[in-house]
């Protein structure tokens, strides 16, 4: 059973608190039923996936255990464990599975520096009636780095529910809970005794943290084997804009990462000994990487803003309607620190123009305390998030020639080095398509209103390779909401996003089996 803590809320926050909702009571969803003329299977499906609720937050509660961070070498068993539950589970509900091994990760190896293996791909299928359609769906496995010491309230890898119905924990809301939301679709199916809508592939990857290594090469593989039958693409993979209104979404931005490191004394050494006698790497980086961006978010990189798409008369009509506060925004960032003041500059700020963030140093003194040391190698880490129609080669050509100018500037005789750790497409789709049609139906039948259809400014890297492989639409359909703090400390998904979160994707494909089979 889940752990139930009865802490005060206030106790735990991601800059977040909690905002009494307005769920559709019996009568109402009813009445919204018979507007909608759909399938009444799926009351009986609601209700059983309310019984089940316990038994879906514990399968979240072992998956949360499992920590399953990609980007840390010693974690890389952990992240296989999470592939090989997530099997286990697929075939106990009857999916046919196999976990696809992906070769080698290029520039990360094992603490002896031998080679480390990437983790598998889950590839299962679930029913194969040709009279149905099939949806692939997509998701990951693996997640962000999270220590209690980052400043968690609680142990990041212990869900931790409270009575108000947060649930923490790594994973939670990205992307553990909409990943077994789709495996829970299918037990309450089971359980339920309704025949599930639609035939279901499923493709879960334990890299999509760290840029997705090595997926592009099996999609675009499988693309007309493994998926061909795949009449639409579904992804669960983001969150809603705010806490009170559902999306789906039709964009995403792209992330190209760089690594820019500076070397030059043997090793680390004492500043008091050497500090005004040797260049130091450390001075050269703060200043490169200080050149980059401006308080503002302005992108000082010549070559990035000229590739942005210019805005339309039709994009610019579409941001007023979007239900956005700006109160909503400063809840989620935990402060008032935002650089636009208005809803339409911070959403065109977050889906349409590009940003650049600093991230981190490698090797630089980062512990509490004094330590005087100078260090010999640091490695500053930034990335891009891209938009349409910047090019990943002109990218990297542009940031390549600023760094390089940046270091000259300074007529260091340290040594530096910039690349491009990984790199990911900005994706941007029709939303006028049947499989957009069904979520909105699901949507207003779980959640008794309209979505709203936004970009997002995060990234899946996948998303336009499964577009192009299989040539088919795909949609954004989230689970969690804008209060999650994913990537962040105090990670959450709420119950109650859960719960009718199972709902949706479970009526999404009830939604897709009753739409019109010469559309799209
Ligand atoms: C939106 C998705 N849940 C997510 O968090 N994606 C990551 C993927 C990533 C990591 N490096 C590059 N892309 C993100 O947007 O940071
Ligand atoms: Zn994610
Ligand atoms: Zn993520």
């Amino acid at each position: 059973m889940p752990r139930i803590l009865l802490r005060q809320p206030s106790r735990l926050t991601n800059g977040t608190t909690t905002h009494t909702r307005h769920y559709l009571t019996a009568p109402i969803r009813a009445h919204q039923a018979r507007k909608l003329k759909m399938a009444p299977q799926l009351d009986g499906y609601f209700s059983q996936v309310d019984s089940m609720s316990d038994h879906f937050i514990e399968r979240l509660r072992q998956a949360v255990a499992i920590p399953s961070v990609s980007s840390e070498a010693a974690r890389r068993p952990d992240v296989v464990r999470m592939g090989h539950f997530l099997a286990d589970e697929l075939t106990k509900l009857g999916a046919t599975v196999e976990l696809r091994p992906l070769g080698k990760q290029v520039g990360m190896t094992n603490a002896d520096g031998s080679a480390l293996d990437l983790p598998p791909v889950v590839l299962a299928r679930y029913g194969s009636d040709k009279a149905k359609r099939t949806i692939l769906v997509y998701g990951h496995y693996d997640v962000q780095p999270a220590e209690r010491s980052d400043g968690w309230d609680t142990e990041p890898f212990d869900l931790t529910v409270l009575d108000d119905g947060r649930m923490f924990g790594r994973g939670s809301t990205d992307d553990k809970g909409p990943v077994l939301g789709w495996l829970n679709a299918i037990e309450a199916h089971q359980k339920a005794g309704i025949d599930f809508p639609v035939n279901l592939l499923m493709c879960f990857e334990g890299m999509e943290e760290y840029g997705s290594d090595g997926l592009d090469d099996l999609i675009n593989e499988e693309g007309k084997k493994y998926f061909a039958d795949a009449d639409a693409v579904c992804i669960s993979d983001n969150y809603w804009l705010g806490t009170e209104r559902p999306c789906l979404t039709y964009g995403l931005r792209g992330c190209n990462y760089y690594s820019v490191e500076i070397s030059g004394p043997g090793a680390d050494l004492h500043s008091g000994v050497f500090g005004g006698t040797a260049q130091e790497p450390m001075t050269d980086l703060v200043r490169v990487l200080a050149s980059l961006v401006d308080t503002d978010g302005v992108i000082q990189v010549q070559g990035i803003k000229e590739q942005v798409a210019p805005v339309t008369a039709e994009e610019a009509g579409l941001y007023e309607g979007i239900a956005f506060e700006m109160e909503t925004l400063h809840e989620s960032l935990g402060s008032k620190t935002t650089i636009f003041e208005d809803k339409k500059s911070t959403l065109m700020a977050r889906w349409r123009n590009p940003s650049l963030s600093v991230h981190g140093i490698e090797g630089a003194f980062s512990a509490p305390g004094a330590k005087t040391v100078i260090p010999a190698k640091v490695t500053g880490k930034f990335s891009i998030r891209t938009v349409p129609n910047m090019e990943v080669d002109k990218t990297n050509a542009a940031v390549y020639k600023h760094v390089e100018e940046a270091f000259a500037k300074l007529k260091s005789k340290n040594t530096m080095k910039v690349w491009a750790q990984h790199t990911g497409n900005w994706w941007v789709a029709s939303p006028k398509h049947w499989n957009f049609n069904a979520a909105a139906k699901a949507t207003e039948r779980v959640w008794g209103m309209k979505p709203d259809f936004t970009r997002e400014g995060g990234s899946i890297p996948v998303t336009l390779t499964f577009e192009q492989a299989t040539g088919k639409n795909v949609l954004l359909l989230p689970m969690g909401s804008s209060t999650d703090g994913a990537h962040s400390i105090n990670e959450k998904l709420d119950k109650k996003n859960y719960i009718e979160g199972i709902k949706l994707l479970g009526a999404y494909l009830h939604y897709v089996a009753e739409e019109p089979k010469n559309e799209g």
